[in-house]
């Protein structure tokens, strides 16, 4: 089945994974220098439309990102911009040399360091296999300080395009990164990501990867039917514990983008007296097993402010047994572990501590990146995984991976995890699919936030909620 092109494009590639793209490209009959020419003009255009006329100065490296900065050096010069090469290596490949002579505007050797307006960085990318030397760095650092703005061309130079590691230290902050052909892990990878500017892609006609990455794209929300009841929309129950105002932020989430019965569900009768009420929350006290027996129940949530005692524990027991769509975070994710089958579709959501302790409890080493770590926890404990930060990730059971772009950084607020699990499992109850659910509550977190502006207030966050779905309505 052929997929829409924005789905395509929304596919994060390894370096390997390119490169098996680009020769896949180059069998179907393109050469590289053609792939190079399309990879550089979108490049070269972008850059024309930024510089406005303004001078650039293109650094060209020896590699074919190289040869990418002499094709838009010479697609500017076409264009009447004023642009000067500085070739800070002599061009080692074949489509490079060729990039190299059909430009015939001013070349310098980097000696001196040129000012202007526009920077373009194309020294290295996705070749780039060790920290730059000495020469390079400064070169690539006094460039930038010398312009008005920095530009990267498929990476900045000094990242490492499959994890995202800076391998030199203060390299200079861009404004634009324009990715050629593919993201790559880099572009949507902390430290990285937070360094690349505004991010652009250059379509060259890569097709889709068999289960590479995909970047979280704004889903589509449905109204409910003309015929929707509150149960047939979803019936979400909420399990409170010791701390009952996280759940109380969930439920404020979950009540505005899509369950059409959000209910309260509190073990301790005690603690639920202590709760303010919200008018439209349902909410009931009574034993756990009664609780979360009601058949009408789609999803249940279970975590915030629950506690990390023995009757927590318990309380998880009974949840995870009931076999309903769950989702699991904060103080559930510290009491899981193999001794706890899952036994309906689950959603875990940990944050960087709470992922360290399914580690331990799962017995997976915590290293190699975050995206590997979340896939090896996904597939031991059989759920979805959304492994949260600047740099979500969701991975579930089976290997699917969508990365979220950046968020706001206000974000980095207490109560905004809470937040995220109540939009979770209000998709949840809507339709019952982990993967989706977790990437549009993850969506709907994000564009919840962008709306807030600065300095929101978790409550505040998941009454913004409502909005985000509406500005995604189909
Ligand atoms: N292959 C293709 O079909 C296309 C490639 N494109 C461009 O090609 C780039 C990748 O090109 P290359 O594979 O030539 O790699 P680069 O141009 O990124 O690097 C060139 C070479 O430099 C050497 N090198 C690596 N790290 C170094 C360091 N720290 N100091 C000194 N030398 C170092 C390596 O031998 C590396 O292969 C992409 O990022 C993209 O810009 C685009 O033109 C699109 C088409
Ligand atoms: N710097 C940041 N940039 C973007 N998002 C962030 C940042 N820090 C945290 N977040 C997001 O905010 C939420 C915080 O969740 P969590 O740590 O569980 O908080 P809490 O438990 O206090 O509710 C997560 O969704 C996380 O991805
Ligand atoms: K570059």
């Amino acid at each position: 089945m052929t997929q829409p092109r924005d789905v395509t494009l929304s596919q994060i590639l390894t370096v390997a994974q390119m490169r098996a793209a680009e020769d896949e490209l180059v069998a179907g009959g393109l050469s590289v220098e053609a792939l190079m020419e399309v990879a550089g003009r979108g490049a070269g255009e972008y850059v024309r439309r930024l510089a406005a006329g303004r001078s650039v100065t293109v650094l060209c490296g020896p590699g074919n990102n190289g040869g990418d900065g002499y094709v838009i050096a010479r697609h500017l010069m076409e264009h009447g911009n004023p642009v000067t090469v500085v070739a800070a290596r002599e061009p080692a490949t074949a489509a490079a040399i060729n990039a190299r002579h059909l430009f015939e505007g001013n070349v310098t050797d980097g000696h001196v360091i040129v000012s202007g307006d526009v920077f373009v960085d194309c020294l290295f990318g996705s070749g780039l296999s060790r920290a730059l030397p000495e020469d390079l760095l400064a070169l690539v650092k006094g460039l930038s300080a010398a312009h008005h703005l920095t530009v990267a061309v498929d990476l900045p130079s000094g990242i490492e395009s499959d994890s995202g590691a800076p391998l030199n230290h203060d390299l200079p902050q861009n404004d634009v990164t324009i990715a050629l052909g593919a993201w790559k892990q880099a572009h949507w990878t902390m430290p990285a990501c937070a360094n690349m500017g505004v991010l652009r892609l250059v379509d060259i006609g890569v097709t889709l990867r068999q289960n590479a990455p995909r970047l979280l794209l704004r889903p589509r929300f449905q109204a409910p039917a003309p015929d929707a009841h509150k149960y047939r929309r979803g019936l979400l129950g909420i399990v409170s514990g010791a701390m009952p105002g996280a759940s109380i932020l969930s439920a404020t989430a979950a009540l505005r983008v899509g369950a059409g019965y959000v209910k309260l569900l509190h073990p301790d009768s005690r603690l639920a007296a202590c709760v303010a009420p919200l008018p439209e929350l349902v909410t009931t006290a009574g034993a756990i097993d009664d609780l979360v027996s009601d058949p009408r129940l789609a999803a249940l949530l279970l975590g915030p402010g629950l506690g990390r005692d023995d009757t927590a524990r318990r309380h998880l027991e009974t949840v995870v047994t009931r076999g309903v769509p769950t989702v699991l975070d904060a103080d559930a994710l510290m009491l899981l572990g193999p001794d706890i089958p899952l036994k309906a579709p689950t959603i875990l959501t940990p944050h960087e501590g709470e992922m360290a302790a399914l580690e331990r409890a799962f017995l997976l080493p915590a290293n190699g990146t975050r995206l590997h770590r979340a896939k090896a926890l996904a597939k031991q404990a059989r759920a979805t995984v959304v492994l949260k930060g600047p740099d979500s990730i969701v991975v579930d059971a089976s290997g699917r991976v969508v990365v979220a772009p950046r968020a706001s950084s206000w974000l980095s607020s207490a109560g905004t995890g809470d937040v995220l699990a109540g939009l979770i499992a209000s998709r949840l109850a809507v339709h019952g699919e982990t993967l989706r659910a977790a990437c549009e509550g993850v969506w709907l977190h994000g564009e919840a936030a962008r709306l807030c502006g600065p300095a929101f207030t978790s409550n505040e966050l998941a009454q913004a909620a409502g909005r985000a779905l509406a500005g995604a309505l189909a």
